[in-house]
């Protein structure tokens, strides 16, 4: 993981988009789109379906190329990247929590969390251990062995999030992390993700159209046609 706090000079932001602008075809689904995050917080991304959150998030995590503007992670320009390089960039600095977590069945839950890791060249059985250490954090200690197919969806979901950290990123992405739990489940999924993702000193940035998860992170931001709204309030 990449230190951006070290050094002196005031503190910037781990990861910022500016005046992010993409067209589909004729499409504008984003312009003037920004956002900052720093280490250690949480922003929501909220807006109607289709008002360009995907997009934003996609631009950000450098899964898509922005076709004006700039993407800064850790003072370096994301958009100006390769491809390999931005492929690199997200396997080593970026976790990334989906609506489904999309667990490997015939492989154990700490082997799919240990994925990431065995993907960088880890060996197996190391790999294994460093995802095991998380699995208490994240209230799973005694799932480890389950198979996914033995696991509840927020159990499930939990590993994906254990998978997402175990190469310990600087900023991790979740889309809609809670679409497709219960409000209990979705609740404490949320409350673990944001507490282990601050504890590691870790940035998040959250899609949702569920303002109750949304509510959970430091910060909301609003997307309206494309458009971030005036960076907003801190949440209490
Ligand atoms: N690959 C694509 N090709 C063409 N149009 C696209 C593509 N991806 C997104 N769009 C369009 O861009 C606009 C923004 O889409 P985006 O998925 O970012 O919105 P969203 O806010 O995430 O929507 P939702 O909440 O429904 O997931 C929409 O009009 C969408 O139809």
């Amino acid at each position: 993981m990449t230190d951006v706090d070290s050094g002196a000079g005031p503190a910037r932001p781990v990861l910022s988009g500016a005046d992010l602008a993409k067209k589909y075809g004729r499409t504008d689904a984003l312009h003037h789109a920004s956002l900052a995050v720093d280490r250690g917080e949480s922003v929501a991304v909220m807006g109607p379906s289709g008002s360009g959150k995907s997009t934003l998030l996609y631009c950000l995590s450098g899964v898509v190329i922005p076709d004006g503007g700039e993407v800064l992670f850790d003072g370096v320009r994301v958009d100006e990247l390769s491809e390999a390089r931005r492929t690199d960039l997200r396997r080593s600095d970026f976790g990334f929590v989906f609506q489904f977590p999309g667990l490997l069945p015939e492989l154990s839950a700490a082997e799919n969390a240990a994925l990431p890791l065995m993907l960088e060249g880890a060996g197996r059985r190391d790999a294994v251990a460093r995802a095991w250490e998380l699995f208490p954090t994240l209230g799973l200690e005694g799932l480890e062995r389950r198979r996914p197919g033995e696991l509840s969806g927020g159990e499930a979901q939990r590993v994906g999030i254990a998978r997402a950290l175990v190469l310990d990123p600087a900023v991790v992405f979740a889309d809609e992390p809670t679409g497709s739990l219960d409000t209990r489940t979705g609740d404490e999924v949320m409350s673990l993700l944001v507490s282990t993702v601050r504890d590691r000193r870790a940035a998040l940035v959250l899609v949702t159209h569920d303002e109750r998860v949304a509510k959970r992170c430091d910060r909301i931001v609003q997307v309206v046609d494309g458009r971030t709204l005036t960076e907003p309030k801190r949440v209490q």
